[in-house]
């Protein structure tokens, strides 16, 4: 289950084509995103909407601009006294924000937006950011101070956390996405050598509550994007259609495929194997192997070298040991068919046994986890995507993935100057392009894709947020929930965006404190919960 997200170009074509079919004019869709925008402000502040204070409303050259327009007639009516600027000529407005334009004139004055400043008035509790939304194509480096004055007027200068400020300084609306970030990557616009770290509060705009219009866009969920939204709120305008595009982006919000047949065996809940390192580096395997039991593969064997029996014999019970040393030995246990997922790389160390254990893994065709050292291995090979199939997932972090897709890595890291911004989305997909499989590329910002194009966005950010996730082995362990999904046959697609949200889930639950052992003994919680909601 999923909720699609947008990038810039498909809500333009998803607003222009239901224009064209008569369902709605671009005047009402204004319309519904202002007055929307209003009742979020009221929702989210009711002392606002009890006591009407002083607004000052930023609008920018295009529909963004006439969304604010909007938003200071409708606060007007309400008893607000309204500030409004724009940036940008008034003649060149497009035709429903010139519209909007126009009826705020009638009510009020218009003043040119500074670039050196805002003209503060005592008493201003709300600023209405409308100067740019997903039409942003190049950096605000032109309104930097201006910008700069908006993010100090919301925390007084002080740089304060959001909860930790008074009331005495102004909310920060932005419409649709704060201005100076790329809707479509998340990534802050920056003019070409700009210092990021100097430049980050004078190039966009930090918001304390961002109204979107229909739906959610890649940018909120993306890089910079979600630091800047305080909360985000969507708003219907009264379009039903999605789109049907096959590069959709889904935002994971419901793992699938974790229902157990009732009358199956344990061995139709698949077997999973898990390689483990040698002595003393057999810790993140385990993690991995009671994870994919955790998650319900019927049965999982470690599969260990000599010197690391003696070891993992101590520590396991319900999971099978199995001695193997090489690949050959490899070879000899997958002459059982019934073990159908593999997991490599955790605590596995970089070197020869890898190396041949993950080539007997491959050629033998089977569903395969390739994470942590196997990554490693695989990145120093001349042609590392070799031996992938369709069957294989990678799960890189950005060392990993910098190491294994150095050149999509570049142009992911490079400063965006232009919008549309190349993302952590089209890094992703072309990595899985062109290695053949499933990549999970980790973060607050997980993505997966496959190769086929399919793409979708794990978000821990916003109510999801886990920053106690990122601890020693937590990666492990979500290599082992994605190799027991697979093993309980899900699809590798499936089975990875499913098993990436129950690992934030996972962690949601368990909170604070969380050590990675901790993540599979909570997934029993957390699959009972989705049980009783289904
Ligand atoms: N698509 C839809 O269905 C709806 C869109 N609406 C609003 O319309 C917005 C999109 O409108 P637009 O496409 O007009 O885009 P914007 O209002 O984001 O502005 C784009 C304009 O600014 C210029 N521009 C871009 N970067 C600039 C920069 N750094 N400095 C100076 N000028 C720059 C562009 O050339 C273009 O003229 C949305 O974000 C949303 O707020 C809403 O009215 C509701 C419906
Ligand atoms: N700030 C964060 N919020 C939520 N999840 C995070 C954050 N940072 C990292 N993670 C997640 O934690 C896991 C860390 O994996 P990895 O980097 O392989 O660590 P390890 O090798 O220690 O297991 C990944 O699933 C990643 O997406
Ligand atoms: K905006």
């Amino acid at each position: 289950m999923s909720e699609l997200l947008l990038t810039a170009a498909q809500m333009r074509a998803i607003e222009q084509a239901a224009i064209d079919a008569g369902e709605i004019t671009g005047l009402q869709l204004m319309e519904r995103a202002g007055q929307g925008a209003v009742a979020a402000i009221e929702a989210m502040w009711p002392e606002l909407e009890r006591a009407p204070g002083r607004a000052m409303i930023l609008c920018g050259p295009g529909n963004n601009g006439g969304d604010g327009f909007v938003v200071a007639r409708v606060l007007t009516g309400k008893g607000w006294d309204v500030d409004a600027f724009l940036y940008g000529d008034a003649g060149k407005l497009p035709p429903d924000a010139r519209t909007n334009y126009e009826r705020w004139c009638k009510i009020g004055q218009v003043r040119t937006l500074p670039t050196d400043g805002l003209p503060f008035k005592d008493g201003t509790s709300l600023i209405i950011d409308a100067l740019f939304g997903t039409g942003l194509t190049r950096p605000l480096g032109a309104l930097g101070k201006t910008l700069r004055d908006v993010c100090d007027a919301a925390d007084g200068g002080r740089g304060l956390p959001r909860e930790d400020r008074t009331p005495f300084f102004p909310y920060v609306v932005a419409l649709d996405i704060p201005s100076g970030i790329c809707a479509d990557s998340g990534k802050i616009l920056r003019a070409a050598g700009a210092d990021a770290a100097k430049g980050s509060r004078a190039s966009c705009v930090a918001a304390d509550l961002v109204t979107t219009f229909h739906r959610p866009k890649a940018g909120h969920y993306l890089a910079d994007g979600p630091r800047h939204c305080g909360t985000l709120c969507i708003i219907g305008i009264g379009l039903t259609q999605t789109g049907a595009w096959r590069d959709h982006i889904r935002l994971i919000d419901l793992p699938v495929g974790l229902s157990k047949r009732s009358k199956g065996h344990k061995y139709d809940h698949g077997h999973a194997l898990i390689l483990t390192g040698g002595m003393g580096r057999t810790g993140a395997a385990r993690l991995s192997a009671r994870a994919a039991l955790r998650v319900g593969a019927g049965l999982v064997t470690c599969a260990a070298p000599g010197s690391a029996m003696m070891e993992c014999a101590t520590q396991l019970t319900s999971i099978m040991l199995r001695r193997c040393d090489d690949g050959e030995a490899l070879a000899g246990l997958l002459e059982d068919e019934r073990i159908n997922a593999l997991c490599l790389g955790p605590g596995m160390g970089v070197s020869d046994r890898t190396s041949d254990l993950m080539d007997v893994a491959l050629a033998s065709k089977r569903r395969v986890v390739l994470d942590a050292d196997a990554l490693t291995v695989l990145a120093g090979r001349d042609d590392p995507f070799a031996g992938l199939h369709d069957g294989c997932v990678l799960t890189p972090h950005g060392g990993e993935f910098a190491r294994l897709f150095p050149d999509i890595s570049d142009r992911l890291n490079a400063p965006a100057t232009k919008g549309p911004a190349y993302s952590k989305v089209d890094a992703t997909r072309d990595a899985a392009a062109r290695a053949g499989c499933t990549v999970l590329f980790k973060g607050p910002d997980t993505v997966i894709a496959d190769a086929s194009g399919g793409a979708c966005i794990n978000t821990a950010v916003y109510d999801r947020a886990v920053p106690w996730l990122a601890t020693a082995g937590s990666g492990d362990v979500l290599a082992g929930i994605i190799t027991g999904m697979l093993a309980r046959g899900s699809c590798p697609i499936n089975a990875t965006s499913s098993a990436a949200w129950l690992h934030v889930e996972a962690a949601r639950t368990f909170g604070p404190g969380l050590i990675a052992e901790d993540l599979p003994e909570t997934l029993p919680q957390v699959l009972q919960a989705l049980l009783q909601n289904d």
